[in-house]
């Protein structure tokens, strides 16, 4: 090896832009870790003509992905351009090629993880994406290599910086949820198509990927059960608050007795949770060893620079595999079997926001259908209706209760006379 290591980098958006003033700014740095100097050579993107905030030569921008694939100077592909088809075609292609690859791409990564590793490994490539889960923190070095000497039982966190802009907005500024999802794609927080965030998907891309490395089990997409934010309304905010909650997108990853429960959905947070506080882009990550008890790891979830750390420290590691002889060696390696929860396995506290008759004896009958299903109640709030003064708002929320008795109640609740609507219904985690 030489003392530079060339990389090819493809994609030039929010995070690709971050990576090239990185590696111009820690140069020395790198260096100093690695003993070789780090060259972004060629750098690919859809547009040429695209004004970009940071100077490259013009030389090295190409709409080709053969002038990196093919580029026998080029040791590393960091693919941040998103998306399944072509970046999973460019990564084969390259680690035929012998290239290592780092990438920051969970969409990818939680559905063709396993092929690229696979093949990653068949060719003594490294593969690393630290940067597809919550951004800035290190939070797969951590579950791969902090935890290796225990077991973890559960793993929970905000692992999407979008949507927790926006809720976090919604709650300390009563903002419309439009408004702020403008700012946060304008401050790149965003993926291509907001959607993915908004309705859940990227955070259980991620909960895909940190449960599979945490359990060691070959978690896919569809194992994970998901619901995102966009019916969440203030009101319900504030309900909320009114008990002592905040109003948070979590991904839970939970392992009772071998069996496994992944869900990402809108979740009321008791207010004493360290994951209440987590406000703004920022991400958290509470993961459970048996050894070890409770950790917590924080940190900006998404943006430029933030994410840029995370793939650069992948590319430290990579060089520094060069170096040493030793890549290809450290992908984990799924070995337990998966069974997965049924909804009567899966256990929690829920919020159930009802419009009732403001009639006396309608609290009782519906505490009454709810013990049908063994679920007891922890706390209740009875407000006024605005538009109906023969109605009111009642919020209950239960004991521990599994999903399918929930789900039997919410839907006995559907058929009597004296409940006009089930407004909403949110797992409540914290605290118990
Ligand atoms: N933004 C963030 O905070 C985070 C993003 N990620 C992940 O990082 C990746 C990149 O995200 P981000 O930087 O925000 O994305 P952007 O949309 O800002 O940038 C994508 C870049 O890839 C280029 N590109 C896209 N498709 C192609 C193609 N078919 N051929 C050539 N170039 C292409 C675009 O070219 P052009 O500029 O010419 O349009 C652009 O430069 C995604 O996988 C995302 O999920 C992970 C963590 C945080
Ligand atoms: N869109 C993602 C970006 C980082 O993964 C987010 O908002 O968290």
């Amino acid at each position: 090896m030489n003392g530079k290591i060339k990389v090819g980098l493809m994609g030039f958006g929010t995070v690709g832009t971050g990576v090239v003033r990185l590696v111009d700014s820690y140069k020395e740095d790198f260096f100093n870790q690695t003993g070789s100097v780090i060259e972004v050579s060629r750098i690919l993107v859809r547009n040429p003509e695209k004004e970009r905030s940071v100077f490259v030569n013009s030389d090295i921008v190409t709409t080709d992905p053969r002038e990196l694939i093919y580029d026998q100077e080029v040791e590393v592909i960091i693919e941040v351009m998103g998306g399944i088809e072509p970046a999973r075609t460019y990564i084969l292609e390259a680690i035929e090629q012998g290239k290592h690859i780092v990438t920051a791409n969970k969409d990818l990564m939680a559905i063709h993880g396993e092929e690229l590793i696979k093949k990653a490994r068949e060719h003594g490539c490294d593969l690393f994406y630290e940067a597809s889960v919550a951004g800035g923190i290190p939070i797969i070095n951590a579950i791969v290599e902090g935890f290796s000497s225990d077991r973890i039982t559960k793993i929970m966190g905000i692992v999407n910086g979008t949507t927790n802009y926006i809720l976090t907005k919604m709650s300390h500024e009563q903002a419309s949820f439009d408004e702020v999802l403008q700012e946060a794609q304008q401050l790149g927080y965003a993926e291509a198509d907001p959607t993915s965030d908004v309705e859940g998907l990227d955070a259980a891309r991620k909960m895909a990927i940190l449960s599979s490395l945490g359990f060691h089990v070959g978690m896919n997409l569809e194992d994970v059960s998901v619901r995102g934010i966009s019916k969440v309304t203030l009101e319900d905010i504030k309900y909320g608050e009114q008990l002592g909650y905040t109003m948070k997108l979590i991904g839970i990853a939970k392992k009772d007795d071998e069996l496994i429960e992944v869900s990402v959905e809108p979740t009321f947070v008791k207010n004493t949770h360290p994951l209440a506080n987590v406000n703004g882009v920022f991400n958290a990550v509470y993961v459970y060893g048996e050894a070890v008890g409770e950790t917590m790891f924080y940190g900006p979830g998404a943006g430029e620079l933030p994410t840029a750390t995370a793939v650069l420290s992948d590319l430290v590691t990579v060089v520094k595999n060069i170096k040493l002889g030793v890549n290809g060696r450290n992908m984990a390696t799924p070995y337990n079997v998966k069974k997965l929860k049924r909804e009567e396995d899966i256990y929690a506290k829920y919020f159930i926001r009802l419009i009732v008759n403001d009639e006396s004896g309608v609290l009782a009958q519906i505490a009454k259908l709810m013990a049908a299903e063994e679920i007891s109640l922890e706390k209740v709030l009875q407000e006024p209706y605005p538009s109906n003064p023969k109605k009111a708002e009642l919020i209950l929320v239960t004991h521990q209760a599994s999903k399918k008795c929930i789900n039997n109640v919410l839907a006995a609740f559907e058929n009597v006379d004296y409940i006009e609507k089930v407004k909403s219904c949110y797992r409540v985690e914290g605290g118990e």
